[in-house]
């Protein structure tokens, strides 16, 4: 197999949980060549356990532990399967699966640093008939690093422009900013909640899983002293490198640090919660990217039409875009780095940035799965 161009098929669900993105890409001289893209939904049984168990929501015993690992590892092959059908491709034209699996717990500090992601890879490659990568950050915390974020290095070979600073924020459930410098050098971090506390607060009140086009948060006004309550929580101030996720930022967090918060007005919770957002990202902006003319926006947030349009109010005059504008959808970032950083394991490459990582080093990430049946080129 011609190793330039064989496509590779990228597999994520991120902290939202809102369904797995697919993308089959291959990598050419002239960039990624996207062959096509999809999402796959969660069961609503299996996303809310995925939820319970990634906000810390009790115990797990090792083998509901074991049997939602097969699980998600079974929705993974599935969507992979779904995507290989809609492009017309067969399974042996691609070189391999980077399946990132689902977070469910990162502690990437303290003694005992750890990330887990979930979705049994060998499922994955025995119901595809694929190699697959899978695991691709506990390298990266071995190695004293964050696991996270690991887009950075995706977003500087798409989005780069030399002799211009630009940044380039991902809303996903949570938000990492990725500065891309004027002199090439490239870091980045995760600023805190996006989209994770918004979906949780509109379930909470009005039993949807998201605040479409951020209507809700549109009804409601800003709570001052709410929004300073949740913007005192340390890991704002926190310097680089640093990541988060759910079991940080969650529904009982808001509610422990502003316990009054359950007897606001529904629709004020929601607009102070998108206001921190906002200001958690543009802060991280105004300290981490100072010379920045452009932000490049992508994740599920590019489309909630109060998130966009207040944080292009707030950061202006800069100019707030989304990476559509460059061309890069940005639904589909996420699947198609760990393509591609599943093309740089099968090489032998590294796929970690040190300098925003703050791991000791470069590091080839994900463990390999063999192809079960075919034979390895
Ligand atoms: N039309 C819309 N209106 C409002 N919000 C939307 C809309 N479409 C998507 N979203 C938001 O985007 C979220 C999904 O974003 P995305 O897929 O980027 O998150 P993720 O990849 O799971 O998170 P992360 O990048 O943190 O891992 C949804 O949960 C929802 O909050
Ligand atoms: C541990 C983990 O899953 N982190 C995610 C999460 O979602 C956004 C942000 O927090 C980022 O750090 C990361 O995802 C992307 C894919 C990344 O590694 O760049």
């Amino acid at each position: 197999m011609d190793e330039g161009a064989a496509p590779y098929l990228g597999l994520i669900s991120g902290t939202s949980v809102d369904g797995i993105d697919a993308a089959l890409v291959s990598f050419t001289a002239d960039g990624p060549r996207l062959h096509g893209a999809l999402t796959h939904p969660w069961p609503d049984e299996l996303r809310e356990r995925i939820l319970a168990v990634a906000q810390g929501e009790g115990e797990i015993d090792l083998d509901a532990f074991g049997r939602l690992d097969v699980a998600i590892g079974q929705a993974f092959a599935q969507a992979a399967l779904n995507l290989l059908a809609q492009a017309g491709m067969p399974a042996a034209a691609v070189r391999a699966i980077g399946s990132h699996g689902q977070t469910v717990r990162h502690r990437p500090c303290g003694p005992l640093p750890f990330t887990l992601q979930l979705g049994d890879a060998a499922v994955i490659a025995e119901r595809t008939g694929l190699t697959v990568v899978a695991d691709f950050r506990r390298a990266d915390v071995a190695a004293g690093g964050q696991g996270a974020p690991l887009l950075p290095v995706l977003h500087a070979m798409l989005l780069a422009r030399s002799g211009q600073t630009r940044a380039v924020v991902n809303l996903g459930g949570i938000a990492n900013l990725t500065v891309l410098g004027a002199d090439g050098q490239v870091y980045g971090f995760d600023t805190g909640p996006a989209n994770g506390l918004l979906d949780a607060w509109c379930q909470r009140q009005c039993g949807q899983p998201f605040d479409r086009d951020g209507a809700f948060a549109a009804a409601g006004r800003v709570d001052a002293a709410l929004l300073t309550a949740l913007l005192a929580d340390p890991y704002f101030a926190l310097p680089p490198p640093k990541s988060t996720g759910r079991e940080h930022f969650h529904l009982q967090w808001l509610l422990e640090r502003y316990p009054g918060a359950a007897e606001l007005d529904g629709a004020d919770v929601q607009a102070t919660l998108l206001a921190l957002s906002v200001e958690s990202v543009a802060q991280a902006i105004e300290r981490h990217a100072a010379d920045a003319a452009e932000v490049l926006v992508c994740g599920g947030g590019v489309h909630n039409r109060t998130l966009f349009a207040r944080l292009r109010e707030r950061l202006a005059p800069r100019r707030l875009q989304s990476t559509a504008a460059c061309g890069v959808d940005p639904d589909y970032l996420e699947a198609i780095a760990f393509a591609w950083l599943a093309r740089q394991r099968v090489l032998g490459l590294p796929g970690n940035l040190p300098a925003v990582t703050g791991a000791r080093g470069p590091r080839v990430l994900g463990a390999l799965y063999a192809a079960p049946w075919r034979a390895q080129s």
